[in-house]
């Protein structure tokens, strides 16, 4: 019998982070991100009133948009019974993400899938709590069958059947055991971003590279694709303070054209790059083959999966060979559902996951994805490394643990997705005590606009 009790309520608040002011999370085509969640808490009378609690993510200004969609969304999902909910999440995802009026505005892309992920997340993370279990365990101690029924194969049976999925999943159980060990020794091997967004002056690029060497970092991704000369400049700074051998990734965040990518990458192909991540749009699949093609002679790969829509443009990417690192999104993507069918289909394309994270929240979510993926899909770490930024962190009641440049499982029940109740009250936008210090002051010019236009 599945877990009793009833969704009795969803809230939703709009959360911002003002990361401009110091260029936290600059790139070429997002200069200025106030990193920001719509954070949901789903509310049950479970076990006397247990509440799951998840997130999505996005740059601040139409935060307020993704808060009126999870609004909508939630109309659906209150008074769920729970069993149904979770005795079947395969068809649940299917009936959330196909309603008749709503997925008019999707369908299972933008602001509506945003939405979906964030109330998803909730569930699952209020799944693993109820379960009593961390969220990467509750999910590697699932049945090969049980699994498989929370996937919607909608649209993806040409490239992965549930006889497929099930086979991997089921070959994914042997040895399984050691390498939860191995996880819990040494957790999953990740690398840095924080060290050089865009906006950061060479000097505390430089700085920040030296002081995360000593930390143990060993992998470094470098944010490119708003000027060459700046880019040759600043990876070779990278290079001069990492050396030769360690990793070095380079993030352009859509900026190219296809083959203006391609020339591009070309001239920074001498700092030796594992990987060229986001080179064009994304939703151009032709576009990431062209590239991976181009650059392949050169030892370089197409990373991408951020701003990927869904599982059918990630399954259009593998089918076409256009990409070589797939980064999964824990915001974008449809929740759990639609994360394993891409975990399931990059297996069998042979492609290693590389999960998006950073954000506010999403080296929280990741983590038990790429805990996930090496325990029970992939069973490798060969090429497979999670995404780290240091920020925000500590606005979260079970924030992620690093040791030695790796993240160590998470041992608390749920999906680490819980903010703390006073950061919330600190940073709700716009009526939080530093959004409002922020307005009166001055220094914030999105705060400053809605205190003007009285809102
Ligand atoms: C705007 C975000 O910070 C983006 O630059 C993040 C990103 O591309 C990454 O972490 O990768
Ligand atoms: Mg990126």
């Amino acid at each position: 019998m599945g877990p009793q009790g009833r969704v009795t309520g969803i809230t939703v608040r709009d959360v911002r982070f003002p990361t401009s002011l110091e260029q936290h999370g600059s790139d070429a085509m997002h200069r200025d991100p106030d990193y920001s969640a719509a954070y949901v808490e789903v509310r049950t009378d479970a076990c006397g009133g247990l509440s799951g609690f998840g997130l999505t993510f996005t740059l601040g200004r139409g935060n307020e948009i993704v808060v009126c969609a999870v609004r909508a969304v939630s109309d659906l999902v209150v008074g769920e019974q729970l069993e149904r909910i979770f005795e079947d999440f395969g068809s649940f995802y299917h009936r959330l993400a196909n309603d008749g009026q709503l997925r008019w505005v999707g369908p299972e892309k933008g602001v509506i899938h945003l939405a979906v992920a964030a109330v998803l997340n909730a569930l699952w993370d209020l799944w693993a709590r109820l379960e009593g279990k961390p969220l990467w365990k509750l999910l590697s101690d699932m049945e090969p069958e049980q699994l498989v029924s929370c996937i919607d194969f909608s649209y993806i049976t040409d490239a992965l059947t549930r006889a497929e999925a099930l086979e991997i999943l089921r070959k994914g159980r042997v040895g399984r055991e050691a390498r939860e060990s191995q996880l819990m020794e040494s957790g999953f091997p990740a690398y840095t971003t924080s060290c050089a967004w865009l906006g950061y002056p060479d000097a505390e690029l430089r700085q920040r590279c030296t002081e995360a060497l000593q930390d143990g970092w060993t992998r470094f991704k470098v944010k490119v694709g708003s000027s060459l000369e700046d880019d040759e400049r600043r990876c070779h700074i990278i290079r001069d303070v990492i050396g030769p051998d360690r990793t070095l990734m380079l993030d352009a965040n859509q900026r190219w054209d296809v083959l203006e990518a391609v020339e591009w990458t070309q001239k920074l192909a001498r700092f030796r790059p594992l990987w060229i991540e986001e080179p064009t749009s994304p939703d151009d699949v032709l576009g990431h083959k062209y590239i991976s093609q181009a650059l392949s002679a050169l030892g370089i790969g197409v990373a991408t999966g951020e701003q990927c829509q869904n599982r059918v443009v990630f399954k259009q990417l593998l089918q076409a060979k256009a990409l070589q690192f797939c980064q999964v999104d824990t915001c974008r993507l449809g929740g759990i559902p639609e994360i394993l069918a891409v975990l399931l289909m990059a297996c069998k394309f042979q492609v290693p996951v590389c999960p998006h994270a950073g954000g506010v929240g999403l080296c929280e979510l990741a983590q038990h994805i790429s805990m996930f993926d090496f325990l029970s899909v992939s069973t490798s770490l060969e090429n497979r490394v999670c995404e780290y930024v240091d920020h925000l962190h500590e606005h979260f009641v079970f924030p992620v643990r690093i040791h030695k440049a790796a993240y160590m499982p998470p041992m608390e029940p749920g999906y680490s997705t819980e903010m703390r109740e006073d950061s919330l009250q600190d940073f709700e936008f716009p009526g939080g005590r530093v959004w409002r210090e922020l307005a009166s002051s001055g220094k914030h010019s999105v705060a400053a606009a809605v205190t003007e236009g009285g809102s």
